[in-house]
């Protein structure tokens, strides 16, 4: 779905002013955060940005020190277990239930959330849907860490979320089982995201939209196009014209492409057309908002 058409429904997610504060550390000065019906947000940030902070306080598992927050219409200091029942939690690592088989597992969740729910998954089809079709009868202690993360994802999926949070999701991932994490998630549908990542290539890949936190504060929040046109107006073009190689920037990169293609036709060879990566965009961002945070 389109974040135009997202922003127009009331959003899953609502904050306005966040603060958290751990002492005397202010770690959320002001965070203002919206994420739409079925809509993919990616929050990124260094380390210690107050991302963990952000999302532990919109699952009810942090008590905030100020502002207003909504998800799914409810406040989460007050969210009773029908709202739980609606979010679905991917956490950083859990602990747990490690004698338990990983069918055996899913089947029991699945009747915490039947009560609430018109639709849970049926476990056999999300074990699928993860990849741990070959390991369904196999106890949680004896996964590989890859295999349990894909576990932690079905977890949080079981209930049929309208709302999950996913926390640096495929952290210890290898890259087939990243792929192969990024179909299931691109094959979700009516479920709203949340993610945390450091991971910019999955951030473009899977989010509508990125919202960048910086100490505390949300410094961008756009799609990724959006974000590099902030920093960078200009899109690089390459080209070969009679074996001689050209690089030129370019604010309208379409009609210079266009009319050298009138120009010269079929002699243009090997065109790209490079905007900013995420990764450029991200850490001038980065950059520019410690500068001013350090200077303030
Ligand atoms: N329970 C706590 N008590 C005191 N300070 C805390 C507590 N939890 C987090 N902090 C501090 O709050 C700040 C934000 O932490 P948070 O875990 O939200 O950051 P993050 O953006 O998720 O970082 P990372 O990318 O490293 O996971 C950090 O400076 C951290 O040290």
């Amino acid at each position: 779905m389109k974040t135009s058409d997202n922003q127009r429904e009331s959003p899953v997610v609502h904050t306005r002013d966040l603060r958290m504060r751990y002492g005397s550390t202010d770690v959320l000065k002001g965070v203002d955060l919206t994420v739409g019906p079925g809509e993919v947000v990616a929050l990124l940030g260094p380390n210690g940005a107050g991302k963990t902070t952000t999302i532990e306080i919109l699952e009810g598992f942090r008590k905030r020190s100020g502002g207003e927050v909504s998800v799914l219409g409810v406040d989460p200091d007050r969210g009773d277990e029908a709202w739980r029942a609606r979010l679905g939690v991917v956490l950083q690592s859990w602990r747990d239930h490690g004698r338990w088989r990983v069918r055996e597992l899913l089947s029991y969740l699945t009747l915490f959330y039947e009560p609430y729910r018109e639709r849970v998954f049926d476990p056999d089809e999300l074990i699928g849907l993860v990849g741990l079709t070959d390991h369904a009868d196999k106890r949680v202690g004896a996964l590989s860490g890859g295999q349990r993360r894909r576990l932690d994802v079905a977890v949080g999926l079981i209930g049929h979320p309208d709302l999950l949070f996913l926390d640096e999701p495929t952290v210890g991932f290898d890259p087939e089982a990243r792929r192969g994490f990024h179909e299931v998630v691109g094959r979700l549908t009516g479920t709203a995201i949340l993610l945390t990542t450091h991971d910019l290539t999955e951030a473009e890949k899977l989010a509508d939209r990125i919202v960048i936190l910086v100490s505390g504060r949300v410094v961008a929040d756009g799609t990724a196009a959006e974000l590099a046109d902030r920093i960078a107006g200009e899109a690089e073009v390459r080209y070969r014209l009679d074996g001689v190689e050209h690089v030129l920037s370019t604010a309208d990169s379409t009609s210079y492409v266009r009319e050298l293609f009138a120009e010269h036709g079929e002699a243009v060879d090997d065109l790209e057309v490079r905007r900013a990566s995420l990764e450029e965009v991200y850490l001038a961002l980065v950059r520019d908002s410690e500068h001013v945070a350090v200077s303030a």
